[in-house]
């Protein structure tokens, strides 16, 4: 069995309210697969179903070889759970929650929690009730993580942690795989998933619209470009980036503000698949200032849709798609 998650047909009511439409995905066991959608887009719910928290409606679902309908406690301590929402005993600390996490979940190597909450910065002593949003997700983030689970099932993992942190924690998801581990997580931010994902759901309105690699979402997705140069004519600049693959709307002015070098000429446009033959243009030019914008979550989402990118359909493909 070399899928750590099979999904098959899923549908989920909450009364007479669909709000998953028939899902179907698989995950390869040893890599890590991200969903993204908006919010309400069903990743929270499709997670309760892989936990048994909730019941699917219709359909199947296969964790770790089981049913987690059935399975029971045995295939809860082989998953590190981090819900959306961390609901914490307020008069406890950090640690005497964990405690009570591990009589559940265990067995867990009270050195490794040591280290885990050494890495993330987090006091263990405190009391959960004086946390801040971050310190609670921390806290959260070392349950899910401290038993060594073989499927790591995170909602929105790292939502509240700044920067530092995040780098944490992705360096913890890289160990968990080393190991052996499986990772199933859900963001609204495609950058972070793009960061941690081998493979990429994209989930709206309770279907996927896609599976695909990072890679391939990343040359649909579409960025922001500007720059200003010194030194060139408006259309030079213009006739430079019409050579470039992928670049479109673009706009090209001389700048004659104050403030600004004579012959500054400001450009702006979007960028669509690999960012190497604009780089290897701007080169040529002496930019003043260069801004490319994080790609688009909404646009990569709406390409993919309207099939726009015949390169993205073709790595699309290749996924693994079940
Ligand atoms: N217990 C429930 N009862 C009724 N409706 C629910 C329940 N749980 C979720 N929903 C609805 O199901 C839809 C999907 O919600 P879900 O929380 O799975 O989305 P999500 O993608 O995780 O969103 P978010 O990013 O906001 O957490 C939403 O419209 C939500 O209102």
């Amino acid at each position: 069995m070399n899928q750590a998650i099979v999904v098959e047909g899923l549908r989920k009511k909450f009364g007479s309210r669909e709000v998953l439409h028939g899902l179907n995905f698989a995950v390869e066991r040893g890599t890590v697969f991200g969903v993204i959608g908006p919010n309400g887009a069903g990743k929270t719910t499709t997670m309760r179903c892989l936990l048994d928290i909730i019941r699917p409606s219709a359909g199947s679902v296969s964790v770790l070889g089981q049913d987690p309908r059935s399975a029971g406690t045995g295939l809860r301590r082989r998953i590190g759970y981090l819900p959306g929402e961390l609901h914490l005993e307020n008069r406890t600390t950090g640690r005497r929650m964990l405690e009570h996490f591990a009589a559940i979940s265990g067995p867990v190597e009270p050195r490794h929690v040591n280290e885990l909450a050494e890495r993330l910065n987090l006091d263990l002593d405190r009391q959960t009730r004086k946390l801040s949003k971050g310190n609670k997700q921390k806290l959260g983030l070392l349950q899910a993580f401290m038993h060594k689970p073989e499927l790591l099932v995170l909602d929105e993992p790292t939502s509240g942690l700044d920067p530092l942190v995040q780098q944490v924690f992705h360096a913890m998801v890289r160990e968990a795989v080393d190991d052996g581990a499986t990772v199933f997580l859900s963001s609204h931010v495609l950058s972070e998933v793009q960061q941690a994902a081998d493979a990429v759901a994209i989930l709206r309105d309770g279907e996927i619209v896609t599976v695909s690699t990072v890679e391939a979402l990343r040359t649909a997705a579409v960025r922001q470009l500007r720059f200003n140069s010194t030194g060139t004519e408006a259309h030079d600049v213009d006739a430079l980036l019409a050579r470039v693959p992928g670049v479109a709307n673009v706009a090209v002015r001389e700048l004659k503000a104050d403030g600004h070098a004579a012959g500054t000429v400001e450009a702006t446009a979007t960028l669509s698949g690999h960012v190497q033959p604009l780089i290897q243009e701007l080169a040529t030019l002496k930019l003043t200032e260069l801004v490319l914008e994080e790609p688009d979550l909404e646009e990569a989402v709406l390409n993919l849709y309207s099939g726009q990118s015949p390169q993205l359909g073709r790595h699309a493909e290749g996924a693994h798609r079940a």
